[in-house]
């Protein structure tokens, strides 16, 4: 569990990025801070593995102040997934893939061998391994940086807008393959973006950000789009950038399955899926 207890980020030049927030973010569940540009999305996530520290307030995991811990130790502990990929350029997708485990002092060849089955968990060919970063497709390259992020076997990953640079088709592949990873890996997952629907799909707890890192709303995707909080909420799930209102439609012969709909009736997610596994994509 992840808890953030009253925290302020106050920047040198006076730029209030969070003020006094406070959270839970529930283990083995996928949490989304979603909002739009400046509100305070990426500062929070970084306050988790403290590339960036609070100015007031604490942030515990498991209990534990992430301020009483080596930033360092702390940092190699966490998964992190980044926009642009975060690869190095010079070494192979194995290599990159291995890195963390070697520093941790898992051997060259044993980190290599779990690279190998952590690119297949992560659905990429064997064959690529040998490649480097800039030889592979953006989606690829995602993949790879997730593979990187899973390979110290780390039980929260943060991922700052990781599909946020492929197309739309490679990203609706990687959200899926995401949600089927962590159904498999059952990961502490905080997941940032500005794109509410990518929340919706992802997430078993959706956080709606206003600026300064105020909640507009926290719940379910389900809880979210039956009840928005307010006009802010309402008119960000929908007629934002006048795109698609979402809403929920109930299925009777789909055995307590709820579709989500957007403005044509066209279904892009289901909530609540018959395993209990929460939101999947259509
Ligand atoms: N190092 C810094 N110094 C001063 N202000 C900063 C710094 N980093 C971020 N900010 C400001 O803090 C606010 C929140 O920034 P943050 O990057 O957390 O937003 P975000 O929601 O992740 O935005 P985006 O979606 O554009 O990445 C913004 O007003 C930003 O300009």
């Amino acid at each position: 569990m992840i808890e953030f207890r009253g925290v302020t980020k106050r920047f040198p030049d006076g730029t209030e990025a969070v003020a006094d927030f406070n959270l839970v973010l529930p283990s083995r569940k996928t949490t989304v801070f979603v909002g739009s540009s400046g509100c305070g999305k990426t500062t929070l996530l970084r306050m988790i593995n403290r590339m960036i520290d609070p100015t007031e307030g604490q942030i515990l995991i498991d209990d534990v102040d992430v301020a009483s811990r080596n930033k360092v130790e702390l940092r190699r502990s966490i998964g992190y997934v980044l926009q642009a990929s975060g690869l190095l350029p010079h070494r192979k997708v194995i290599d990159n893939v291995a890195t963390v485990p070697v520093l941790l002092g898992t051997s060259k060849s044993e980190a290599r061998a779990a690279a190998l089955e952590l690119l297949d968990k992560v659905g990429l060919d064997r064959s690529l391994a040998h490649r480097y970063p800039r030889q592979l497709s953006g989606g690829q390259q995602q993949r790879v940086g997730v593979a990187r992020a899973l390979a110290s076997d780390p039980n929260i990953l943060l991922m700052d807008e990781p599909f946020g640079a492929v197309d739309p088709i490679v990203r609706d592949d990687l959200q899926v393959e995401l949600n089927r990873l962590q159904r498999e890996l059952g990961k502490t997952i905080v997941f940032v973006t500005h794109d509410i629907d990518e929340a919706f799909v992802l997430a078993d707890q959706v956080v709606i950000l206003k600026k300064g890192g105020v909640i507009a709303q926290v719940g379910t995707p389900a809880e979210i789009l039956a009840a928005p909080a307010d006009d802010f909420v309402a008119s960000f799930i929908g007629a934002e950038k006048g795109k698609r209102a979402l809403h929920l439609q109930q299925r009777a012969d789909d055995k307590g399955l709820t579709l989500v709909v957007d403005g044509d009736g066209r279904p892009v997610g289901v909530l609540g899926s018959a395993d209990g596994t929460g939101t999947s994509s259509s």
